[in-house]
């Protein structure tokens, strides 16, 4: 499989527009986080490139062709919601056939091995599962089909710390392993941001970041220092954040530091420090996307 693009994609539900005008490329076998604030357009947008839901305007393709006039390509795509789909009477082996009868590569020994790994018994009934082994159970079968793409909405919902570390140790062997397209969807943005190779950033309606994580994790810093020195340095750079305390300041900047930016800051004697994915997450969305105004010097 090769990419999926949405080009120029506006969803509206009625009045209410969900995304405006969004042209992205999701790449092949990359592991993707798609991040945003609650009601940013993730799920509209993961439900668009599953064609479960239709455009308003624009067109989606899979392997350079349209989503929406290709089943095959589509069973391809494995796509784990917080709903459970299966009949609640079905013993999660049975699920795990059933599941095979639509995805022909679906691995029942990889299914079972995780089973053992996670601790879930195969003969329970989906519905008599906890909270978190219904995740975990949709989560072995998401690993296990072994779709070319894997789009994961909340994957860890209900799970404890230790199938959380269990499940990203898995999800990276399995990548290794079989390399493919991965788009994880999540609020839990510390946890998962060791394992991204990119970074799609919804503001509101619109796509605010599209890079890769080293790239953006290369651009943006902090820089700490006395309130009036901090705002100076900050004039006529690309600053997203600033926090007083007392008469200090921290300035979070998106504007990879040249040299001269480097001695600069030695020159002021103010204090640089990296930023974390999160925190530039939250800076970014804080005001929608809209950056600050600058606080004029002198
Ligand atoms: N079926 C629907 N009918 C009407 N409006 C909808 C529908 N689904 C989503 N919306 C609206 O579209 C916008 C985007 O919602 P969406 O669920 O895609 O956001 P999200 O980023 O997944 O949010 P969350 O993190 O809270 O799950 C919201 O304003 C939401 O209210």
């Amino acid at each position: 499989m090769n990419h999926i693009e949405l080009k120029n994609i506006t969803k509206n539900y009625k009045s209410n527009c969900a995304l405006k005008d969004i042209s992205l490329i999701f790449e092949e076998k990359r592991i993707y986080g798609l991040l945003g604030r609650n009601g940013a357009g993730k799920t509209t947008l993961l439900n668009l490139i599953t064609n479960r839901i239709f455009p308003t305007h624009g067109y989606i393709t899979l392997s350079n062709h349209p989503i929406s006039e290709n089943d095959a390509l589509l069973e391809r795509i494995y796509y784990m919601t917080e709903s459970t789909l299966y009949p609640d009477s079905m013993k999660i082996h049975e699920v795990f056939r059933w599941t095979k009868t639509f995805y022909s590569n679906f691995d029942l020994t990889y299914a079972n091995g995780l089973c053992e790994k996670f601790d879930l018994n195969p003969n329970k009934k989906f519905k008599t599962l906890s909270t978190g082994y219904n995740t975990i159970a949709k989560l072995i079968i998401a690993l296990a089909s072994n779709a070319d793409l894997l789009i994961f909405d909340e994957p860890i919902l209900g799970l404890d710390a230790h199938h959380r570390t269990l499940f990203y140790k898995e999800l990276l062997a399995h990548y290794i392993k079989t390399p493919k397209t991965i788009i994880l969807s999540t609020h839990i943005i510390e946890e998962i941001a060791d394992l991204l190779e990119w970074v799609v950033i919804l503001g509101k309606q619109s796509v605010l970041i599209n890079e890769s994580v080293a790239s953006l994790m290369e651009r943006a810093y902090a820089i700490t220092g006395k309130s009036s020195d901090v705002e100076a340095f900050i004039q006529n750079r690309n600053f997203i954040g600033l926090e007083y305390l007392g008469t200090y300041c921290k300035a979070i900047l998106l504007d990879k530091p040249t040299e001269e930016t480097l001695k600069q800051i030695n020159q002021m004697g103010l204090e640089k420090s990296k930023v974390g994915l999160q925190e530039l997450f939250i800076k970014l969305t804080d005001v929608g996307g809209v950056l600050y105004e600058i606080p004029k010097v002198g």
